[in-house]
């Protein structure tokens, strides 16, 4: 018989705590692929230290985490090819322009400079020429943030508020790509302020309060739940 699908993301009962302070308690999450999965909550309540123990850039106190089965301790190299993450601040130092700094990372991924350039087109980042990614503007660097971690399209794509600083057209140009990914199988694991994308984009949402998950579901099981039309009425709700 064919194997069970497989996770991409397994959280399992996973604490951070900080000194005395715990930011993250007991938190279970699970993914498909092709899944895209928000977490949404006020600030502080514990969506980007989630997010950084998933892509492997601290350690949960405790608890489990695997990527597509494997876990961060048994083989870092093979954890970190299956994801793409995109931090929620990123400081870009010297004069490099998007295409070297794309292709620098292309490099680091073992992708040759085509791979750059496609990502920097998805990303509409193509015609910046020599101007350098530090005199970009915040939307700019987002969306190279967004190319980097879009490049060679691992299985999972982690993006820590990604859709700060973007205009109109480019937030429906991410709803565009991220649904895109979800298309060809990738899974997405966004964090994210702006309930109405969340809202338009994910399959699933987790809502948090003092790194607690108060309610998950899908945005229509939310609703039902609390019996509102949308998510910034159950959000206000919920938080109130
Ligand atoms: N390195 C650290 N040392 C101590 N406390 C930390 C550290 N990093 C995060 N915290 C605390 O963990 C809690 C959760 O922070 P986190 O950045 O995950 O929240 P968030 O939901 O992403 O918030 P925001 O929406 O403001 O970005 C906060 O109380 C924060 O102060």
């Amino acid at each position: 018989m064919a194997e069970a699908i497989e996770k991409i993301v397994k959280m399992q009962g996973v604490h951070k705590r900080y000194k005395d302070q715990t930011v993250v308690e007991d938190f279970h999450l699970t993914a498909e692929a092709g899944r895209i999965i928000a977490l949404c909550g006020g600030n502080g309540a514990g969506k980007s230290t989630i997010l950084r123990m998933l892509a492997g850039i601290i350690q949960p106190t405790r608890g489990e985490i695997a990527v597509c089965g494997i876990r961060l301790r048994d083989d870092r190299a093979a954890y970190a090819r299956q994801i793409g993450y995109m931090p929620d601040d990123y400081r870009f130092s010297g004069g490099l322009t998007a295409l070297e700094t794309l292709g620098f990372w292309a490099k680091l991924k073992g992708l040759d400079l085509q791979a750059a350039r496609a990502a920097l087109a998805e990303a509409g980042l193509e015609d910046t020429g020599k101007k350098p990614v530090s005199s970009f503007s915040k939307g700019m660097r987002q969306r190279l943030m967004f190319a980097q971690a879009m490049l060679a399209h691992p299985p999972l794509v982690i993006l820590d508020e990604p859709t700060n600083g973007l205009d109109p057209h480019w937030l429906e140009r991410f709803v565009d790509l991220v649904r895109d990914a979800a298309g060809r199988g990738q899974t997405v694991l966004l964090s994210t302020h702006q309930l109405s994308i969340a809202e338009t984009v994910a399959d699933e949402i987790y809502f948090l309060q003092n790194g607690v998950v108060k309610m998950s579901g899908t945005p229509a099981e939310i609703r039902k739940q609390l019996g509102t039309s949308g998510l910034g009425e159950a959000y206000a709700q919920m938080f109130s």
